[in-house]
């Protein structure tokens, strides 16, 4: 059998915040405001996992509101997620997935993104591909007031 899911999802980009994307932490003078530490990218491949388990969205699983999760290491979503999956009987094909940021530059940051995440997906590096765009300086990601991030994944069993 296999599922597909996409995800997608969006954060502002503030004064007085660390900026973690895919896990790791990227140098820049402002950073994702959130209830958790903001990883736009593993949100979005969280959802992703969930879309493809039929099992919702990650606000489900880790509101918002709950005080016991505030500041959450995002890692520790998707890993909790991907246990979802693997009690489910499924392992990963591939996941792809896009940065949507003016600035700062993702590329010398990518393959330690990618490390992170085929870590937690137990699969290979060749398996998590990363991308990144700007909009050419077009609405909210242009302006820099935001930074999105869209995935789809492939799983399988
Ligand atoms: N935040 C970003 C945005 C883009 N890149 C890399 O630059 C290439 C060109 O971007 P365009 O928006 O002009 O297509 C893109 O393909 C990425 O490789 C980046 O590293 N970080
Ligand atoms: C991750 C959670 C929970 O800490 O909070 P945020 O960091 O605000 O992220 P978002 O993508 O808006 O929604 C998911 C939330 O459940």
């Amino acid at each position: 059998m296999i599922r597909i899911g996409q995800g997608f999802d969006v954060h502002q980009l503030v004064k007085n915040r660390k900026l973690i994307i895919g896990g790791v932490e990227i140098p820049y003078e402002k950073g994702l405001l959130g209830h958790s530490d903001a990883d736009v990218l593993l949100h979005a491949l969280a959802d992703a996992v969930l879309g493809a388990l039929s099992k919702g969205d990650i606000g489900k699983w880790f509101p918002d509101n709950d005080p016991s999760i505030k500041g959450i290491d995002s890692k520790e979503i998707l890993k909790s997620v991907w246990k979802e999956a693997k009690n489910d009987g499924f392992r990963i094909e591939n996941a792809d997935m896009i940065i949507i940021a003016q600035r700062p530059k993702m590329a010398d940051h990518i393959p330690e993104m990618q490390k992170v995440i085929s870590s937690i997906l137990e699969c290979n590096l060749e398996q998590v591909n990363i991308k990144a765009t700007t909009t050419e300086k077009l609405g909210f990601t242009g302006r820099g007031e935001g930074i999105a991030a869209q995935a789809v994944v492939l799983l399988s069993k």
